[in-house]
């Protein structure tokens, strides 16, 4: 077996420490007279996996029951018998009875050989490993993770010899335990003897080959994406789960226990998804609101509105990245309402920090979002006249990365499919008259281009089909458009009516095509919310997290900077809450605890957050600062934060970042237009005159919120502080996606 370990797989995780000082304390509590760290007994739940488990295609919910694989009672009855006490996910505590039980339990002979060892450490474990010929991992020729077994050892080498026939060299020191063949493709990894990166991967890749997609990693879901469709999910399996015929891991396990601890503890629930972008966070959520969908749906149909608030929102907030053909570009909370009687009432959906930069500027082969394709190949005839639409590719904001269509997608079909959306959401037609308007005026916008007047530079507005379309779909005049959008009032030099630059003047037209986009979007939301709103709630709620997953591209930018932090504030309440909650788990059961020192990202967060000297203080005054370039930024961010050691300073307007999932090289091209993102008064005079009643409700919110600081910080500070729900407690269910 060979398993490939990236860099930031190598270091350990906050979780798999953990799991191992639990494993570790698990075994100190064990008879003195068992081996140390050997492999335990595996439980019931333990058993060894049938090769391929694929279920029959004319599963249903009743072959479940009859499968010994898939039948929680058979398996209880197993564990009861077997006396192993589970006392909760991490910890197995077993007995004398399954001591002596264990085919793992020592012979006379072995005994003897392990007396001359050291009972605690792996390292002294080698001779037993030896004596025993059990499998071992180290690292191949390759870099790759190898098993093998021990053929002798000298001083600090060993000599193992692996499954192709090789012998190699290994470093004592770099030898890790591998578990039984009997440990292969338990479903939960707290069941491993040894946590270490191979025997976890390992773990994860034998399921993996087999469908088996989820794993438990005690409290907390894996979810490996398969990238197709694994056919385990569906009514069959949602009446399994809600019948408690099968207790093997998955989504739906994951939402029936946050439903059920719900209504029996009156307690508000939420289900925290992470991973990197592409690992299936939204596909994931998506599968944990069907199964809430059919528990609390009830007369008023309101599960069916909230299923397709996922249409729409992808539409508007997702777009092909290079990583993912539908990547979220905005962090998303679904809190679902449920009434006293456990029926679903209502729903409201609050959104972060969409990726506004993504509106005006592509990188080769990605796409914006997704709802401008939609609407330029499904919008019918008389709305593609009125609105003077053309095809995607005619417009510069959509064909500037070479790339119009995503394979296996049809955009207008899927703009049939939001049309439908908006009618179950209750979105009037009026209202989404004015939405493809508004979205065509910024297409529109991106084609106005520009022509150097004189020797310096300056600019003006072509006058073309572009400005005189923008303007009638904005609802003011072409040459007030063109006004706006040549002349700029800089705060700093107090200076109105300055003639621009070329740079200046398409800056300007792009800071107003986002500044309408992110508002069409927040309203949106808006829309959605009302229509979901619920009548009779109780204060019982659930919520998921669904946010944008953590990047590092080829070229890092503004972007990926703030995916990557709102992920590094994600993964400290991931560590922060999970050890916590076993803490507390393991206080009530009366457990020894001894306190798990876990790799905590909060000298990251410090990067970022602190006041003056953190990234984003930094990045905020040098934003006001009309002098400042992408080269001071750089800068002023090496001059204030080489004392952080998650900081790295390179080359020119390089920096690194040493994220808790690895480093990240950033560039600081553009961060400054990007945080600013400024409009003009002059254009927020424009657009509070135009006819257009969506740009004007946008701009009276723009001109409420003008005392507010930079849009970026006001984003991120949604993300300390989310807005308080219904309830005030509220239990956590983690899931951890995986992109194999
Ligand atoms: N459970 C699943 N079954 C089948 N395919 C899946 C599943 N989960 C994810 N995928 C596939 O992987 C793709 C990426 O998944 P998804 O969009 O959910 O990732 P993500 O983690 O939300 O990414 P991002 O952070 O970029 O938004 C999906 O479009 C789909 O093709």
């Amino acid at each position: 077996m060979m398993v490939s370990a990236s860099p930031s797989m190598v270091a350990r995780s906050s979780l798999e420490e953990m799991l191992d000082s639990l494993r570790r304390r698990d075994e100190a509590e064990k008879p003195k007279e068992l081996p140390p760290a050997l492999p335990s007994r595996p439980t019931s739940k333990a058993r060894l996996p049938s090769a391929r488990r694929s279920l029959p295609n004319n599963f249903n919910a009743e072959t479940l029951i009859r499968s010994p694989e898939w039948a929680p009672s058979v398996n209880k009855r197993k564990e009861r018998d077997s006396g192993v006490k589970r006392c909760n996910n991490f910890c197995v505590k077993k007995t004398e009875k399954d001591a002596v039980e264990s085919p793992y339990v020592a012979s006379e002979e072995e005994l003897q050989s392990r007396q001359k060892v050291a009972k605690s450490d792996w390292g002294d474990n080698v001779a037993y490993f030896i004596v025993k010929k059990l499998k071992v991992w180290c690292r191949g020729p390759s870099g790759l993770w190898e098993s093998g077994t021990i053929q002798s050892t000298s001083g600090d080498v060993a000599f193992v010899s692996l499954s192709s026939g090789n012998v190699i060299k290994v470093p004592r020191d770099e030898l890790l335990p591998a578990n039984p063949d009997v440990l292969e493709g338990v479903d939960d990894l707290a069941q491993l003897s040894y946590l270490n990166d191979p025997s976890v991967l390992c773990n994860l890749q034998s399921r993996y080959s087999q469908d088996m997609i989820y794993s438990k990693a005690g409290p907390v879901l894996i979810a490996m994406n398969p990238f197709k469709d694994v056919q385990i999910c569906g009514d069959d399996f949602v009446t399994a789960y809600r019948k408690k015929l099968v207790d093997k891991p998955h989504v739906y396990a994951i939402a029936d226990a946050a439903y059920n601890e719900m209504m029996r503890d009156d307690v508000n629930q939420s289900i925290i998804i992470s991973g990197e972008s592409g690992a299936g966070k939204t596909e994931t959520a998506k599968i944990a609101m069907q199964y809430l969908a059919a528990l609390g749906g009830g007369s008023c149909g309101v599960e069916h509105a909230i299923l397709q608030t996922n249409c729409i929102l992808e539409a508007f907030g997702n777009a092909k990245s290079s990583r993912n053909d539908n990547a979220s570009r905005f962090g998303k909370l679904l809190e679902i309402h449920f009434s006293s009687v456990g029926k679903i009432c209502g729903a409201e959906i609050q959104t972060l920090f969409l990726e506004k930069s993504r509106v005006a500027r592509l990188e080769n082969g990605e796409r914006s979002y997704h709802i401008f394709y939609q609407l330029c190949a499904g919008a019918p005839s008389m709305l593609k006249e009125r609105l003077n639409l053309k095809m995607a590719s005619d417009y510069k904001y959509l064909s500037q990365s070479g790339c119009l269509a995503i394979d296996g997608v049809d955009d207008a079909q899927k703009f049939h499919m939001l049309m439908e959306a908006f009618a179950i959401l209750q979105i009037s037609e009026e209202d989404q008259l004015q939405v493809f308007s508004v979205l065509a005026a910024v297409l529109w916008l991106g084609n106005i281009s520009f022509q150097v007047t004189d020797d310096e530079n300056r600019v003006e507005v072509l006058a073309d089909e572009a400005i005189t379309t923008a303007s009638r779909l904005m609802g003011c005049s072409a040459q007030e458009l063109m006004l706006a959008l040549s002349t700029h009032d800089n705060a700093v030099e107090d200076s109105i009516d300055k003639r621009l630059t070329l740079q200046q003047v398409t800056d300007a037209r792009d800071a107003l095509a986002k500044f309408i986009y992110v508002s069409l979007f927040d309203w949106l939301v808006e829309q959605i919310n009302k229509s979901l709103q619920g009548r009779c709630c109780t204060g019982r709620s659930i919520s998921i997290l669904d946010i944008y997953g953590f990047e590092s591209l080829q070229k890092n930018s503004f972007e990926q900077m703030c995916t990557n932090y709102a992920n590094e504030r994600l993964q400290q309440h991931f560590n922060r809450h999970l050890l916590k909650l076993e803490q507390e788990e393991c206080e009530l059961d009366g457990v020894d605890w001894t306190k798990v020192d876990f790799e905590d990202n909060q000298e990251c967060l410090d990067l970022f957050e602190k006041k003056p000297f953190g990234l984003l203080s930094l990045l905020e005054e040098e934003s006001n600062c009309p002098k400042a370039t992408d080269l001071t930024i750089a800068d002023k961010f090496k001059q204030h934060l080489n004392g952080n050691s998650c900081f790295k300073a390179e080359r020119g307007r390089s920096f690194s970042i040493h994220h808790h999932a690895g480093e990240v090289l950033y560039d600081t091209s553009g961060f400054l237009e990007k945080n600013r993102d400024s409009l003009s008064s002059v254009t927020i005079q424009l657009l509070s005159s135009c006819s257009s009643q969506l740009l004007r409700l946008f701009t009276s919110k723009v001109l409420k919120q003008v005392q507010k600081p930079a849009a970026m910080s006001c984003q991120m500070n949604a993300l300390e502080s989310p807005k308080p729900s219904v309830g005030i407690k509220f239990k956590v269910h983690m899931l951890c996606t995986f992109s194999a």
